[in-house]
């Protein structure tokens, strides 16, 4: 097999000069103001090898990425217990629908929907407090990674994301007359709209993806992060859920469990052999990256990492 190192470099090529490349998010000027221009990747094996090319160290905002690490806290907080609040469906719907929560009595399909990922903050603020959620959700991303300072916050993105968050407000006034939101709602969204503002590159992203791929473990310090059947639960949901509407074309065309946000990242993971994170600004319809797919499926082509893949 070509070293990894080769074949990112050649995706990395092929990213650069690609002519189509999709449409970075419009709805807060942070975002909007993107270079379109911009692609890193970044892949840690199990050996914990990390292999960058283009801007893989550059931050950016992980957005709904962000759901997938809210959510393995929520099940170490809350167990099994955390189905008769959120279920473990795929929706087939965009991101930020409403429509199937009025027939489901307002319990969200999954938690990496916004529905679903603003329940999961419910149950953290209930937990831990609006700030304490805050503060324990850095401690968790912090501790897998080699330069825990260089995640951050981004507390002007996330006062944006409130400013123009209304559907969000609308997601959790809804889901509170069912009962399904317990704190007054101003404290779940701001917990929410604080996660979304996430700031870190592809090298963190893949870092802090590892647990992912160890099963539940931190290869750095070595703690159980989640069980393993907690880590299994999380890939199986970014599987069928981690690209919205697009989550099942995802599948087929990279074959590993995969969670998108509008920040244009998205982190991948082949269990047991590698975290990879990947960014590129420009979106699809469904509000994944566009060369960021391109480039897992590329990815994948060559390594044969598809978890579908009989030798895998
Ligand atoms: N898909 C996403 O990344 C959505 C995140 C965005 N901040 C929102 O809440 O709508």
């Amino acid at each position: 097999m070509t070293q990894i190192a080769d074949i990112i470099a050649a995706i990395a090529e092929e990213m650069r000069i690609a002519a189509e490349r999709g449409t970075v998010a419009s709805y807060i000027p942070p975002l909007a103001r993107v270079d379109l221009g911009r692609f890193g990747m970044a892949v840690i094996d199990a050996d914990g090898h990390c292999h960058i090319v283009g801007d893989a160290d550059e931050p950016f905002s992980i957005q709904s990425v962000s759901k997938v690490f809210s959510f393995s806290m929520a099940l170490n907080a809350m167990g099994e217990e955390i189905w008769a609040r959120v279920r473990q469906e795929p929706s087939g719907s965009p991101f930020n629908s409403i429509v199937q929560l009025e027939s489901e009595f307002g319990i969200p399909r999954n938690p990496f929907i916004n529905a679903g990922a603003i329940v999961v903050d419910d149950i953290l603020v209930a937990r831990y407090g609006k700030d304490g959620a805050q503060k324990r959700l850095l401690d968790f991303l912090r501790s897998l990674v080699s330069a825990p300072d260089a995640i951050q916050m981004d507390r002007d993105v996330a006062r944006q994301e409130k400013e123009t968050g209304f559907r969000n407000i609308a997601l959790a006034n809804y889901m509170r007359t069912f009962g399904n939101i317990r704190n007054p709602v101003e404290d779940t969204l701001d917990f929410y709209f604080h996660q979304c503002a996430l700031t870190m590159s592809c090298r963190q992203l893949a870092e802090v993806g590892t647990y992912l791929m160890m099963e539940g473990r931190n290869p750095r310090t070595k703690e159980q992060v989640v069980t393993p059947r907690h880590a299994q639960t999380v890939l199986a949901l970014m599987m069928m859920c981690g690209h919205y509407d697009g989550s099942g074309a995802f599948a087929i065309r990279v074959g590993l469990p995969g969670k998108s946000g509008v920040g244009g990242g998205i982190l991948a993971v082949a269990p047991g052999i590698a975290s990879i994170a990947v960014w590129s600004p420009g979106l699809n319809a469904q509000g994944n990256s566009l060369l960021g797919t391109r480039a897992l499926e590329r990815l994948v082509q060559q390594t044969g990492w598809s978890v579908f893949r009989p030798s895998y």
